[in-house]
This record gives C-alpha cells, sequence and structure tokens, in this order.
C-alpha cells in the first residue's frame, strides 16, 4: 500500500492468448514473496486446464490458487474479505463486470491487485470485463503474442474450430488453448460471416449452451 495515503491500486496484465500475461502474473509473485508480502491468487472455476487450484502458464509453470465461481456475481464475495497485501486474479476475462467493483474495493483498502486476462474475444471485440478494469486501474500492461501466420506481433485471439476460422455467431466462451486458439495480427485475423457452416460444432451440445451466454 501507498505510505502517505494507505490506499492501493489495480495493475492490469492484458493482451491477446500466448503474450505471456501468466508468465509475467507469476513473475510479479515469485518478487512479492521474495518481499515477504502475503500474496493471495484467485482463478475462475470454468478454466480447469492446469488443475483445480492452480494457475498455470502455456510454459507449465504454476502457482496455487482459491477457485472462485465465475458464474454470477455472489462468489466474488471471497474476494472482497481477503486480507493480503498482494491479490491476484487471473482469467478475468471469465468473470461478470462485478469484478471491477471487487478489485476497486480492495485497491481502496490497501491491496496490490494484479488483474491478467485477455482483452478481446474472438471476434476481435472488448471482452469485458478487462477493458472496464484497463480504464480503472493505474498500471496497464498490454501484451503481444507472436503471429502464428506472419511473425509480427500478435493482438488477436484466432478461434479455429476443427482447423477452420470461427463464426461470428459462435459463442464468446470457450475455454482452450493451442487446440482451439492461435495467437495473430489484425492482418492475419479471420472472423466468418454469413452462412454459418452446418458442420456438427463442439459448442453445438446443451452442456455447451449453458456455459455459454
Ligand atoms: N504465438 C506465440 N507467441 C508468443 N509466445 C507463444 C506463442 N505460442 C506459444 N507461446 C508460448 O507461450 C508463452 C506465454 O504463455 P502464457 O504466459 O501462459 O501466455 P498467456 O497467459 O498470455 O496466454 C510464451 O513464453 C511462449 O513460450
Ligand atoms: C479469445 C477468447 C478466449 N476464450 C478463453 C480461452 C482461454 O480458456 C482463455 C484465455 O486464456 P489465456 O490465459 O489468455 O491464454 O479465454 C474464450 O472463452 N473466448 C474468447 O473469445
Ligand atoms: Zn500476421
Amino acid at each position: 500500500m501507498h505510505a502517505i495515503t494507505r490506499s492501493g491500486w489495480i495493475e492490469v496484465i492484458s493482451g491477446s492468448m500466448f503474450s505471456g500475461k501468466t508468465e509475467e502474473l507469476l513473475r510479479r509473485l515469485r518478487r512479492s514473496e521474495i518481499a515477504g508480502q502475503s500474496v493471495a491468487v484467485y482463478t475462475p472455476a470454468i478454466d480447469d486446464r492446469y488443475g483445480e487450484a492452480t494457475i498455470g502458464s502455456h510454459t507449465g509453470r504454476q502457482w496455487e490458487a482459491t477457485v472462485v465461481d465465475n458464474e454470477g456475481d455472489g462468489p466474488l464475495d471471497i474476494l472482497d474479505d481477503d486480507p493480503a497485501e498482494v491479490v491476484a486474479i487471473d482469467e478475468a476475462n471469465f468473470f461478470s463486470d462485478a469484478l471491477v467493483e471487487v478489485c476497486n474495493a480492495l485497491a481502496d483498502r490497501g491491496s496490490r491487485v494484479i488483474v491478467s486476462g485477455t482483452d478481446q474475444t474472438f471476434r476481435g471485440e472488448p471482452f469485458e470485463p478487462l477493458p472496464q478494469l484497463m480504464a480503472t486501474a493505474e498500471y496497464v500492461d498490454k501484451l503481444q503474442a507472436i503471429c502464428s501466420v506472419c511473425g509480427e506481433p500478435a493482438s488477436r485471439n484466432q478461434r479455429l474450430i476443427e482447423g477452420e476460422p470461427a463464426h461470428v455467431d459462435d459463442p464468446t466462451i470457450l475455454v482452450g488453448a493451442e487446440e482451439s486458439y492461435e495467437a495473430r495480427c489484425r492482418d492475419c485475423h479471420v472472423l466468418l460471416t454469413g452462412d454459418r457452416p452446418d458442420a456438427e460444432r463442439p459448442f453445438d451440445s446443451p452442456e455447451a449452451d449453458s456455459a455459454n451466454d
């Protein structure tokens, strides 16, 4: 916390998938631990790619985390009471807009709040609540990956379903990594429009429907 005002602040680490957001979050957490600060890490229940109670990067590094139900606003209450000096939230793109208020309340009370998450949907549109968090935060780092087509810096998330670009009408939420997404630049990013292909798509199931918007 700041010595004079005793308030904290919000740091946002955002950008495309594979840009190193989680690696950067883990780096900051390691430094906080070396400084002897108390650290609490939260991750949404929907993203179980790295095992239930950890956050993990695409390179396999991990940190223990508390899993929070990302459906609805109620479960976020557990963050409200966290007394840790450093409170980190990974995969913030899976939480509701209520996360913005929670992060601000924590920062007002003196915590350093570090939030990581991708800021664009596969359509290239703002992925809430990241844009709101970026506007409210004291510090914002927007990272870029490497475009998997041309090798330029990549700011966009290319969703691929069975190797083909996703359609604009596909659901926003689809948990995944290399099997469903690539980092791409503005020029190489592709989004299908017009008639949706008839092919059976992985998220055209009742389970996926209830997990999506
Ligand atoms: N297209 C890519 N551009 C950059 N790094 C990539 C790419 N694909 C895989 N990686 C790997 O992913 C790592 C970043 O992983 P991670 O921190 O989990 O990213 P993020 O949290 O932003 O998705 C990089 O250090 C690199 O080893
Ligand atoms: C673009 C986009 C992403 N997602 C999901 C896919 C992954 O599970 C996460 C992002 O993970 P990362 O740590 O940033 O690599 O978000 C989604 O559900 N919908 C999208 O449009
Ligand atoms: Zn490109």
